[in-house]
């Protein structure tokens, strides 16, 4: 069964293009969904993350993101190793997910799917930009932060042309109408993948 990685920048629509594969009836895995869930009910990366980050990144009701994203989106080396932490149980579980799916294509949705090296575990890359500006106003507006919270962690992503470089299909995502339809042209060419390989 094929892997589709699903990236893209902080805001260019990833989530709005999982849910359209998702709608199609392919599979989709949501890293940082799950990636959230092992946060919160994995005890090994409760501790690890406590070690690294001290009690506070931890409330009684689970992992306290605000608090974890002000400390990794401004230092370089400590994002690594909260990543150290989480991409690996992510990749772990991912498996496990995979195994239980029956499907032409399953598709794994990752913000930082080559920042972390999950493509490397992908038979193809999708990847949604949208331009710099609409996707800060867009992140801006749906999590009412600021310009500044969403340039922290542009700054820690890779830049848009290297990803679209390293991938095999790039879906624009500016306008909805027009991101369905190249939803439904990818679709049949992922579904055929295995079979033309
Ligand atoms: C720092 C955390 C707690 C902030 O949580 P928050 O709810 O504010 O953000 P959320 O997880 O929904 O991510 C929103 C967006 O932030 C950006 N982002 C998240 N993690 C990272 C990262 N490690 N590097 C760069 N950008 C990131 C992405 O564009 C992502 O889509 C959380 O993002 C986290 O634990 N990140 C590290 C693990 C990770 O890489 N998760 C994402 C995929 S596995
Ligand atoms: N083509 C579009 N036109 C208008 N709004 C859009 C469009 N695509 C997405 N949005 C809106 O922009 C915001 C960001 O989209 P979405 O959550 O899908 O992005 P994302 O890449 O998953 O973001 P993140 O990296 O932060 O998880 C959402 O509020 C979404 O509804």
């Amino acid at each position: 069964m094929i892997v589709v990685g699903l990236t893209g920048g902080i805001g260019s629509g990833k989530s709005t293009v999982a849910r359209m594969f998702s709608e199609l009836g392919v599979p989709v895995y949501i890293s940082d969904i799950e990636a959230g869930k092992l946060m919160r009910t994995a005890p090994e990366i409760r501790t690890a993350i406590v070690a690294l980050l001290g009690e506070k990144a931890y409330t009684p009701g689970g992992p306290d993101n605000a608090y974890i994203a002000g400390k990794v989106f401004s230092d370089r080396a400590l994002l690594g190793r909260l990543n150290g932490i989480i991409h690996p149980a992510v990749a772990a579980h991912f498996r496990g997910w995979y195994a239980r799916q029956h499907a032409p294509y399953v598709i794994k949705e990752a913000a930082v799917l080559f920042e972390s090296g999950g493509n490397k575990e992908c038979d193809a890359v999708v990847m949604v930009t949208a331009p710099e500006e609409t996707r800060i106003k867009r992140v801006m507006q749906r999590d009412t932060v600021s310009r500044e919270d969403v340039l922290r962690r542009i700054a820690n992503q890779w830049d848009e042309k290297r990803k679209e470089a390293l991938s095999d299909y790039v879906i624009v995502n500016t306008d909805l109408e027009k991101t369905e339809r190249q939803v439904r042209e990818l679709h049949p060419v992922l579904s055929n993948l295995e079979a033309s390989r």
